[in-house]
């Protein structure tokens, strides 16, 4: 605890073992990210002097597969999932506080993909779950979030988690999501003659809905890592064939098996080897990118921070430490997507979409968002042993707007 070196509020100082003495209250928030691939639950502990704005504590996570719409015609199934975990929030958070720790489900991509009604379904049945249990149970607690929004609160989270949310000499980080059903690119734009610095109380009535304002999000549902696979094979949009062979030069070219997502069942397999490797690959993932995407110019001055599938397939490959993260070139992730191409025909990476997926990540990254070769991209999980997803941003709007009396 003594250890957090960060405060909500930028005017306070910083945490010390002086400030502990007086902690008059501990408070909890839940937020569950019910993701296109997985369903995971953050415990966010927060605690607060009586007339001091509240401190970020510790958070537990944890996390299970799959995700709420691989369970697209059973959600009371889906449902059970989020049981599991809420079951553990209660292990965690005392009785004492259940009844005033807000509990609150986003959904993403995967539940924006299915058709509306399915999706309801799954989110009626979560929202039954939670009104039964013991937590605090806000308006539009169950609900499927939009991608700018989701991109705006991933900003928030790691600007706040790196500190550039309140010290005056930093400027903001730009942040890269790319999640398996879509993607987001969120920066601050830098308006001329402004310091970009943001003086901010994040858990006064106007600071959140001020950076909401002021940040520039630009979100592409079906561009996740996952999607773009199906769209490569030629497999996204219109009715899915679960009978039909899709097939792809980025692919082995003797492979031929079979991939479950969204509910659907997929046949997929390698072309002929003289076809395969990195710029036959290259060529089809550029099809499913070209004119598709932004290109703001301001991108290219700014520090950019990538976590969810670029730390992924940076760890798979060796670019980076699991654990620790780093920092790579987007040229790194081109040099990495050609070495796997090429040697498609002859080893056996375990991963048969390795190829696809490396290559993809750089082709988003350079055709499609305009990154130079050698734009740096910090790639970090956890910051300070928080993860740096969009869920912390909502844990402070939800704590904000359940603490603010209404004007
Ligand atoms: O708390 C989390 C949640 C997700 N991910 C990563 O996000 C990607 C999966 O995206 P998701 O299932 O959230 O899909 P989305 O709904 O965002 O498209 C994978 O790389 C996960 O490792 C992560 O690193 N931490
Ligand atoms: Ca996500």
């Amino acid at each position: 605890m003594a250890e957090w070196p960060f405060l909500i509020a930028p005017l306070c100082g910083v945490w010390n073992e002086s400030t502990s003495l007086n902690i008059s209250n501990i408070f909890y928030g839940i937020m569950f990210d019910a993701g296109s691939t997985g369903t995971r639950i953050h415990i966010y502990t927060f605690m607060q002097k009586s007339s001091e704005p509240p401190h970020l504590d510790n958070e537990i996570f944890e996390s299970v597969k799959p995700g709420l719409s691989a369970y697209v015609d059973q959600p009371e199934q889906g449902a059970e999932t989020v049981r599991g975990l809420l079951d553990m929030a209660k292990q965690t958070i005392p009785s004492t506080h259940w009844s005033s720790t807000p509990v609150v489900l986003k959904a993403t991509a995967g539940l924006r993909l299915l058709p509306e009604q399915k999706a309801q379904a799954l989110l009626s049945e979560v929202q039954e779950l939670f009104e039964e249990s013991p937590f605090l149970v806000p308006d539009e607690c169950v609900s499927i979030m939009n991608g700018t929004y989701e991109g705006i609160l991933a900003w928030v989270t790691i600007n706040f988690l790196t500190g550039q949310l309140y010290d005056q000499n930093q400027r903001t980080v730009g942040i890269l999501d790319l999640g398996g059903a879509s993607t987001q690119i969120t920066f601050l734009p830098q308006a001329e003659n402004k310091s970009d610095f943001i003086s901010i109380f994040l858990f006064s009535r106007h600071s959140i809905v001020k950076l909401i304002s002021e940040t520039t999000c630009f979100s592409y549902l079906g561009f996740g890592l996952k999607a773009a696979r199906l769209a490569i094979l030629g497999a996204l949009g219109g009715k899915a064939d679960e009978s039909r062979m899709y097939r792809s030069s980025c692919l082995p070219p003797s492979l031929k098996a079979e991939w479950k997502f969204g509910g659907i069942n997929y046949k997929y397999g390698g072309m002929a080897e003289e076809v395969t490797g990195f710029q036959s690959c290259y060529a089809e993932v550029l099809k499913v990118i070209r004119e598709k995407l932004d290109q703001p110019a301001e991108i290219r001055s700014r520090t950019f921070y990538a976590f969810s599938y670029y730390y992924d397939r940076a760890v798979d490959t060796g670019m980076i430490d699991g654990d620790q993260g780093g920092i790579i070139l987007v040229k790194d992730f081109e040099m990495k997507a050609n070495k796997v191409c090429e040697a498609l025909t002859e080893t056996n990476t375990g991963s048969p979409f390795l190829c696809m997926d490396l290559t993809y990540i750089t082709a988003l990254l350079k055709e499609g968002f305009g990154f130079y070769d050698h734009t740096e991209l910090q790639l970090k999980k956890k910051v300070n042993n928080i993860e740096t997803s969009w869920t912390l941003g909502a844990a402070f709007h939800l704590i904000q707007s359940l603490r603010t009396a209404p004007e």
